[in-house]
């Protein structure tokens, strides 16, 4: 069946003004990243193993096995077609289901890279690589997980064997979380306090074998498990996030991960001239990846919702004529554009944290650890900052495809609850934030102390500028200018750490001045890695970048991002005395012109993230725009529409019924 809605998205291509395919290269990052993106993304949709549309209806048992055979199925086409790390890593990516394979590749093969010595590399990561063994990180237990140095799990150097006693002293201290652990992984690298010669030396990760190679049984020592149905339906569900208790569980003393501090045959304990944090490196190097990854959530949630907005039609015809598509309603543009701004602005600054990790890396390498806390606050920060935003931007483009947005042939209530736990994991939002802001206060009594700032807390060097300026914005076009913009978010956010360490200061202890002060921190934090989201975008779309218009569209959009930062946080903004109400209207006014400029590209800017409809798993989102017809189609599909008079008719309605027969008799 054809529908007039179809062609609403023809229209609406037709009004692009830009090269819609130089944006998906500059989306993708490359033309080679593009090529590879885009020949996975087929792969993946063009195998019917891969279909994902029944996911939502399936018990947890079948579920998982599903994800099972999705899992085996990937290792299969990723040998057969002899993909590179990269390609595999992208198919894995568009299978879009997460799995044990998320945390083996994700977190147990680089916490080995990260943490072990070169000779437990060669040992274990062509046996991970391989998938001789399945891996995963367990460092959460059932009662700490933020605060890691609270972890309870033992690991006992006993010099008579040469081992170590990996041991859970309490209930408490059973691991609990970890994905890949509950049903499938073969081993793991556990978290514990490292105790030799009766003394406690700090938390290390240790490879511990949990099942047989054999038939899977769980070794001696070790009860293990699933911890239970997680939140939505289907989403997270298809992982087997796990607890496992270890009751005296030896291990060879060379499994503990030696990168950064060795124990000898002896038990002694030798740190090498690295900081302590380097312990914590998978985190650092996964808080990066998520935030990569948060671009692509919230782009695909705003495709759907921007497609099915030009599609949607309510209001506004005479004499039952054509209605208004809901995409011209200001309100729809003012609440999905800054979303489709947020998902570009995300890929951009994704982007730059995967250039500042790896120039990290490097550093690391060489010995040099100063930029050590710059790369935590970052990767915090921003792993903060985009997963709560992508997390509410889903939900708010569910509420933006009203009623349908609540099915889950929508793709949208699935989304929402597989992502949302990206505030949770790898660091609660705001317990990350309240790192940010001990970096920024530090910072900011170092600027007292003559120290210069370096990296993104540069412009905080800029101290008696930003501590006075006034913005200079007086038209709406004022606001277009980046330095104008970059003033007012540095402003903002020095001001607001600066009087967070003024304010510390008047505490008796810096702990207790932090601990009363950390609602203000948590803000001075938001607004600083808002500087540097802000600033990135800005960066990006001043340099040359090809195809006709497609810079146009980008400094439309970063505009917008700005912009509505300015409006939701006017109140900061105007507190701190950076701008006036006078200028938060004329942002306002700008803000609204940039939104009759994005309208008639909005399709087509979703369309260069190049999503295939397999991915994208919604009705409403289709490239074709056929979403009446798919939605109906669906709803036939529905295991309840197996037959017309529903299982349970005899027991429980034809009763029923009967007994308001008999009353109505009466
Ligand atoms: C449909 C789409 C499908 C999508 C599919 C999605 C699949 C995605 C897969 C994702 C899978 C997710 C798997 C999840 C895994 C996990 O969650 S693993 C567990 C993660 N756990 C955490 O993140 C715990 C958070 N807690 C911490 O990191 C730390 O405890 C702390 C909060 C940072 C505190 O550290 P602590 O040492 O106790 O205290 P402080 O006193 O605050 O810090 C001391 C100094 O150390 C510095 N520091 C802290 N962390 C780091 C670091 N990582 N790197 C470098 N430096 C660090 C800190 O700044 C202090 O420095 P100084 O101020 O100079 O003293
Ligand atoms: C889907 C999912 C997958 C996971 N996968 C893994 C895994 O593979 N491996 C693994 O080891 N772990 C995993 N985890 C665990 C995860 O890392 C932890 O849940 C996370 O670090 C948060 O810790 P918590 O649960 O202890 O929260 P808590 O710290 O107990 O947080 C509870 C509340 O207290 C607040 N809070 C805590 N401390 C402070 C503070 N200092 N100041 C102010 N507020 C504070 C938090 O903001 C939050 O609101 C996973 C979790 C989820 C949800």
């Amino acid at each position: 069946m054809v529908v007039a809605s179809v062609d609403n998205l023809a229209d609406e291509r037709s009004k692009a003004q830009f090269d819609v395919g130089a944006m998906k290269i500059v989306w993708a990052g490359s033309k080679h990243v593009f090529d590879v993106t885009d020949r996975m993304a087929r792969i993946v949709a063009s195998d019917p193993e891969f279909r994902k549309d029944n996911r939502t209806t399936l018990g947890r048992k079948e579920l998982f096995k599903n994800t099972l055979r999705k899992m085996a199925h990937v290792v299969k086409r990723a040998n057969e077609l002899r993909l590179t790390e990269e390609e595999a890593s992208k198919l894995r990516f568009f299978v879009d289901e997460p799995g044990y394979l998320d945390l083996h590749w994700g977190m147990f093969v680089p916490a080995i890279k990260g943490q072990g010595t070169e000779e437990q590399q060669e040992k274990w990561l062509p046996l991970a690589s391989r998938m001789e063994i399945i891996g995963c990180y367990a460092q959460t237990e059932l009662g700490h997980g933020s605060n890691v140095q609270g972890l309870e799990t033992t690991a006992t150097f006993d010099p008579k064997t040469d081992e170590f006693i990996i041991h859970s002293p309490s209930l408490t201290s059973y691991k609990w979380w970890p994905g890949g652990l509950g049903k499938v992984s073969t081993h793991v690298v556990v978290y514990a306090r490292l105790v030799s010669g009766g003394q406690e030396h700090g938390i290390y990760g240790f490879i511990v074998q949990l099942r047989s190679l054999d038939d899977h049984t769980p070794l001696p020592g070790i009860i293990i498990g699933d911890i239970g149905t997680k939140f939505g339906s289907g989403a997270y569900n298809t992982m087997d996030n796990g607890f496992v208790c270890f009751n005296r569980v030896r291990i060879p003393r060379n499994h503990m991960l030696m990168r950064f501090c060795q124990v000898t045959r002896e038990g002694n304990v030798c740190l090498s001239d690295v900081p302590k944090q380097m312990v914590y490196g998978t985190m650092v190097y996964v808080r990066q990846t998520i935030v990569s990854d948060a671009s692509w959530a919230l782009s695909r949630a705003v495709c759907i919702a921007v497609r099915y907005s030009a599609i949607r039609r309510q209001f506004g015809s005479q004499d039952r004529g054509i209605e208004t598509q809901v995409l011209d309603y200001k309100t729809q543009q003012s609440r999905l554009f800054p979303l489709l701004a947020s998902a570009y602005a995300f890929r951009f600054v994704g982007e730059w944290l995967k250039w500042l990790y790896a120039d990290v890396t490097e550093r690391l390498q060489a010995n040099d650890f100063s930029t050590l806390p710059e790369a935590h606050a970052c990767t915090a920060g921003l792993k903060s900052l985009t997963t709560s935003v992508t997390a509410d931007a889903i939900e708010e483009c569910r509420k933006l495809c009203g009623g349908h947005g609540y099915l889950c042939s929508s793709g949208l209530p699935e989304l929402f609850a597989v992502y949302v736990p990206a505030c949770t994991y790898e660091g609660d939002n705001v317990v990350l934030l309240l790192q940010v802001a001990r970096f920024l206060v530090k910072t900011v009594s170092r600027l007292a102390a003559g120290k210069k700032p370096v990296g993104t807390t540069t412009y905080m060097g800029n101290a008696e500028h930003l501590m006075q300026c006034k913005s200079s914005a007086s038209s709406p076009e004022d606001w277009l200018k980046p330095s104008v913009v970059l003033e007012a978010f540095e402003a903002r956010a020095f001001r607001l750490a600066v009087a967070c360490a003024r304010d510390i200061s008047k505490f008796s202890t810096p702990e207790a001045g932090f601990a009363e002060l950390s609602i203000d921190l948590v803000e001075a934090a938001i607004a600083h890695c808002e500087v540097i989201v802000v600033s990135r975008f800005i960066e990006k779309v001043q340099q040359d970048i090809p195809g006709d218009g497609v810079k146009e569209q980008l400094q439309i959009l970063c505009f917008i991002y700005a912009l509505h930062l300015i409006h939701k946080h006017s109140g900061e903004f105007l507190s701190t005395g950076c701008i006036t109400p006078e200028q938060a209207t004329l942002a306002n006014e700008q803000l609204r012109t940039l939104y009759g400029q994005v309208r008639p590209n909005a399709v087509s800017l979703v369309d260069a993230f190049n999503y295939t409809d397999h991915y994208l798993g919604s009705a409403l989102g289709r490239y074709d725009g056929n979403v009446y017809a798919t939605l109906y189609a669906q709803a036939l599909r529905d295991p309840l529409n197996d037959t017309v008079v529903p299982d349970g008719y005899e027991e429980f309605i034809r009763p029923v019924l009967k007994q308001t027969m008999r009353l109505s008799r009466l």
